[in-house]
């Protein structure tokens, strides 16, 4: 097996990223990461029966005195609840999880963020190890420590952060990913060219086919530097004060839109996260242009680019425009003085806008 890429978040509390085909099989691998005797592998009911065994086998081999227990949650947005959080807690305490277990996440950004939060309380914090499996949390949501749960009233309003002790990406595990979830991937992809580097969009333009026929080096190479982005901004920002609020592009817009929608995007009549993100940034676009920050042609540019990743642009027939600002306010970087936003002023440079009046921000939704 060639050596896997490793992207270091650096940091008081920093770990490797290792991203590489059949880690998941490599048992000393994943045991290097555990520190004492107790883990819990969190994993939902697409992933656990396609990976659960083989990854429990690799650890069994390799720490033979391991005590292992299992928690698999239903597949979807829908099951990021503080009801499953409990469930994965009382698992722990049936496992009798002294302070050195592990949780370990099996999955996607649903899984990462419950066990990320449920590592984050056990008696108060022990270790997460993320194994993402979809290209989402293998860009993203592995990545940075911020852990959650949604309310019916809002995305991820109950969480922490609480930085992973290691992220060990398998990419072999892209090969089962349906094609819509490698696409809601890539939109959190584009979202680093659209903040941090144009250059990284010029890229992505010339490798949309070959990421959307899983070439394997074209997705080792968005995802690696995907983590690379990622990286850099949590190592300097790892609270949200500042820079890392970039991240959140495309996300006041889409975070409204999922909640407003019921997180329906796993069972198909919804968006889910990654095309919500999608709709979104081409709203902050749009809204950016009409604001005089930025040319409507890198709105328009960005629209085409996801379009060709085979991503929605507009928001869902339905929606309604005044229900999605109310769902706003609830956005975490809203503050005393009102809705705060990830504005452009080109291409691959964000920054945090207040004082948008809400007549602009409803003409834009509006629009679609
Ligand atoms: N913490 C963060 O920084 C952060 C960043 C981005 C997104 N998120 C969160 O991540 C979530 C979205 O994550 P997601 O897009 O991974 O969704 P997800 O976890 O729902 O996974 C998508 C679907 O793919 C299935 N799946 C996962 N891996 C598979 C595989 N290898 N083969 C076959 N099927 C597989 C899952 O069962 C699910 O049905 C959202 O809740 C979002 O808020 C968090
Ligand atoms: O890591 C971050 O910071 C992000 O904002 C990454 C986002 O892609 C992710 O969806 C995150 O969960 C959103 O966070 P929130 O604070 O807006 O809930
Ligand atoms: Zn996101």
């Amino acid at each position: 097996m060639n050596a896997p890429r490793k992207v270091e978040v650096s940091g008081e509390a920093g770990y490797s990223i290792e991203i590489g085909p059949g880690l998941l099989a490599d048992g000393a691998r994943l045991a290097r990461a555990l520190r004492g005797r107790h883990a819990l592998v969190v994993s939902d009911g697409n992933v656990a029966p396609l990976y659960l065994d083989g990854a429990l086998a690799a650890l069994a081999e390799a720490k033979p005195g391991l005590s292992v227990a299992t928690f698999t949650i239903p597949p979807g947005e829908h099951e990021k609840t503080l009801e499953r959080f409990t469930e994965c807690l009382h698992a722990l305490s049936e496992l009798g999880a002294t302070r050195d277990a592990t949780v370990l996440a099996l999955g996607g950004g649903v899984v990462g963020d419950l066990a990320g939060f449920a590592a984050a309380c056990w008696m108060r914090g022990i270790d997460c190890v993320q194994l993402p499996t979809t290209l989402l949390a293998m860009v993203d949501s592995s990545v940075g420590g911020k852990t959650a749960v949604d309310l019916p009233s809002g995305k991820n309003l109950v969480g922490a952060f609480h930085p992973p002790r290691a992220v060990i990406a398998d990419t072999s595990t892209l090969r089962t990913l349906p094609d819509r979830e490698l696409r809601a991937g890539l939109a959190e992809v584009v979202k680093y060219g659209a903040i941090f580097d144009a250059g990284f969009l010029d890229w992505l333009e010339s490798h949309a086919d070959a990421l959307l026929a899983r070439d394997d080096a074209a997705l080792a190479e968005a995802i690696a530097r995907s983590c690379a982005f990622k990286a850099d901004v949590v190592a300097r920002d790892p609270y949200e004060r500042g820079d890392r609020a970039m991240l959140n592009f495309g996300h006041t817009f889409g975070h409204a839109i999922e909640t407003e929608q019921g997180y329906a995007g796993t069972t198909g009549d919804g968006l889910n996260h990654g095309e919500a993100v999608a709709v979104g940034m081409v709203l902050a676009a749009r809204l950016s242009a009409a604001l005089g920050r930025a040319g409507a042609a890198d709105a328009e540019r960005l629209q085409r680019l996801l379009e060709r990743l085979g991503l929605p642009v507009r928001i869902p027939a339905g929606l309604d425009p005044q229900a999605l600002l109310a769902r706003m306010r609830l956005d975490k970087k809203a503050d005393a003085s009102g809705l705060r936003f990830v504005l452009w002023d080109r291409a691959g440079a964000a920054r945090i806008v207040s004082g948008v009046a809400d007549e602009q921000v409803l003409a834009v939704l509006r629009e679609g």
